[in-house]
Formats: C-alpha cells, sequence, structure tokens
C-alpha cells in the first residue's frame, strides 16, 4: 500500500492509498454522483484531464466487463474514491477497477473522506488538484491541453447499416451514442471533429450528430462557422458539447457552472409536457440564456436544481440540441426517445429529399 495525497490548488490536503498507475497526476477536480457505472465514466473522452471523485462510497464491488468501456483508452487524469472493492462479483466481470486503472495508467486514491472533498469543490468550486506521492506546497503549472484533438479520431470510419446514414463529428464520442444509432438501423460514418462542410458535403449524409467531448466548447471558436454551415444543411442533433456548439455557432454563449453537473440523477423539465425526465450528464459549461436568440431558438428542456438550459430547438431548421446524454451509460434512459425520433425525422426527411432528387 502506497500512501499518497490529492492536494487541491485551494490549498486542502486529502490523504490516501495510491491506485492504478501511481504516477503524479495534475487535473480539474470534478465530482460525480452517480451510483453505479464507474467504468462508463472512466472511460467517457469527456473527462479528459480531469479528475473524478466518485460521489458514490464504494466503487470496484462489481468489476470490469468486457461491453461497458466507452473509448478504447481513457483519457481522464485521476480517480478519488472511498472504499476500493478488489474482490468484485459480478457474473460478467473480467477485470478489478485497480487493474483496469494500472491497464489505463491512471491513478488514483483510494480511501478518501470524499464526502468532505465533494463538499470542498461545492464551496470552493471547480479546483485543480494534484495526486502524488507527496504533498504539495504548489501545484505545477496547467499545460493547455486543446483536449477535443486529442480524443477524436484521426480517420473516419464506416459502419454499414441499412437505415439512414448519420455522420458522427467526433469530439470525443461516448460509444453508446455511436451503438444507439446503429441500433436504430443507421449506417455511421465517424469523422474528425475539425472536417469541414464540404467534406460532410461529400458524404452526403441524411443527419449529422454533433458529439459529446471535454474541455471548454470556446476552444473550438475556429469551426463554429463550419458547424453553423452543417447544421443549416443537414437535420442535426447536438449532444452535451455538440449542444453548446450549435448554441455558439449560433452566437449565443456559455459559461462555467460553479462545480458541473455530473452524474446519473439530473431532473430535466420537458417543456412540451411539462414531465420531469431524470437524466444522465457530464458537464462543467452551460449555454448562458440571455444570450439565445429566442426568434431563432426555443428552448426545450430546462434543469430542475439550477433552471440551467437542457435543450434547444432551432425556429426554422431541423435542429434539436440537449445538454444531456439521451444515450445514458451510465444513467436513466429517459430521454432515449430524443435518439429514436432523430433517426425517424432524419428517415422522413431522407425520403423527401430522394423524391425531390
Ligand atoms: N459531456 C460533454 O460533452 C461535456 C461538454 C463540456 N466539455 C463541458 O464540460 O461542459
Amino acid at each position: 500500500m502506497e500512501q499518497g495525497y490529492l492536494t487541491l490548488e485551494t490549498g486542502e490536503v486529502f490523504e490516501g492509498v495510491l491506485i492504478g498507475a501511481k504516477k503524479d497526476s495534475l487535473g480539474e477536480v470534478v465530482f460525480n454522483t452517480s451510483m453505479t457505472g464507474y467504468q462508463e465514466i472512466i472511460t467517457d473522452p469527456s473527462y479528459a484531464g480531469q479528475i473524478i471523485t466518485f460521489c458514490y462510497p464504494i466503487i470496484g464491488n462489481y468489476g470490469i466487463n468486457a461491453m461497458d468501456d466507452e473509448s478504447i483508452s481513457p483519457a481522464l487524469a485521476g480517480v478519488v474514491i472511498g472504499d476500493l472493492c478488489e474482490t468484485p462479483s459480478h457474473y460478467q466481470s473480467i477485470q478489478k477497477f485497480s487493474d483496469k486503472l494500472a491497464q489505463a495508467g491512471v491513478t488514483g486514491i483510494a480511501g478518501v473522506d470524499t464526502r468532505l472533498l465533494v463538499k470542498t469543490v461545492r464551496s470552493r468550486g471547480t479546483v485543480r488538484g494534484y495526486l502524488s506521492h507527496t504533498k504539495k506546497e504548489e501545484l505545477p503549472p496547467v499545460k493547455n491541453t486543446f483536449w477535443v484533438e486529442k480524443v477524436s479520431t484521426k480517420k473516419t470510419k464506416y459502419f454499414k447499416n441499412k437505415g439512414p446514414h448519420v455522420v458522427l463529428m467526433d469530439f470525443g464520442y461516448k460509444k453508446s451514442i455511436l451503438t444507439a444509432l446503429l441500433d436504430e438501423g443507421c449506417a455511421v460514418t465517424v469523422v474528425p471533429y475539425s472536417t469541414p462542410f464540404e467534406k460532410i458535403k461529400a458524404i452526403d449524409p441524411d443527419g449529422v450528430l454533433f458529439s459529446n467531448g471535454p474541455g471548454d466548447p470556446m476552444e473550438l471558436k475556429k469551426w463554429f462557422p463550419e458547424i453553423k454551415k452543417i447544421s443549416q444543411h443537414y437535420p442535426s442533433l447536438g449532444i452535451c458539447l455538440g449542444h453548446q456548439l450549435i448554441a455558439l455557432a449560433y452566437g449565443a454563449q456559455t459559461e462555467k457552472l460553479a462545480y458541473g453537473h455530473r452524474g446519473g440523477n439530473h431532473p430535466v423539465k420537458e417543456l412540451s409536457t411539462g414531465k420531469v425526465k431524470i437524466t444522465s450528464q457530464n458537464h462543467g459549461y452551460v449555454v448562458v440564456d440571455s444570450s439565445i436568440d429566442k426568434n431563432v431558438f426555443e428552448i426545450t428542456y430546462l434543469n430542475v436544481n439550477d433552471k440551467s438550459i437542457e435543450g434547444l430547438k432551432h425556429k426554422h431548421y431541423p435542429i434539436q440540441t440537449v445538454q444531456f446524454h439521451p444515450e445514458a451509460h451510465p444513467g436513466p434512459n429517459d430521454t432515449v426517445h430524443i435518439i429514436t425520433e432523430f433517426v425517424t425525422q432524419i428517415a422522413s426527411l431522407g425520403e423527401t429529399r430522394y423524391a425531390i432528387k
């Protein structure tokens, strides 16, 4: 057992035992309130550069299975947990949580008073933290990393299927978004985040899905005109970062939340029905309500806890965006109909397109 420390930039130090790769690591300390789903969470590319604190007190109890990774290589900076379970019990378990971290080169710290850490992050706002064998007086400087570039595919990938053809713009997509599209019968072309409109046009899809992804959406400013053009030409669905990027491309603004929404229990109100849906979320930024041109966008979903914007619908183009994760994984699938409706819509619009041709 190797003693380790998480030092926050605000000075607080948390002690525990190092697990996984056991190397020094700097990241933004965030917390996730999900009760299950640690495998999907640590492999979600949107966490690139972040140290995730799990609020749920015991992690590793059902092991790691062969199906639930959301990406090939985890991009997160570290994990902080309460109790680590080294004796997983599940018929599909093939690995221990700590071995998964080691294999992925990710450092973790276990045995931490995570309730106190979460309370600290909630009062301080999101802070940087450093995982190390020793306490740190001062944190090393942050390297400015463009995380989307790091996690997005370098090559275009095509998945054959019988239904409508969707381009998945990869800002760091979760595998379950691709799986959800394939399950709906869609053929999918995954393209690098920087693919311009002209290239999308050459692919000639029936619709475009703008994926989730890490970091500040403003880092993608250079691509806003292309994103706008793509969404004006193809029925579009934006998920999480994809939602923020579409809003920004049409002139709205984003801001950083105090400590983000991360977990599988975030209530959002669907304004068309008045119903509250429980959603899976993982974001630190949000679209600023007052910056949205209400002649152009209708607000479709609002967060019940803090009234922040959770969904938008363009008034003239078939564009819909959601801040939460309708594909779930992990979390409730109350809103999976958003993906189904997108596919139904592009299938019918596709038919009209073909009829015109
Ligand atoms: N899951 C996501 O796509 C996250 C979006 C963005 N990086 C944020 O933190 O707000």
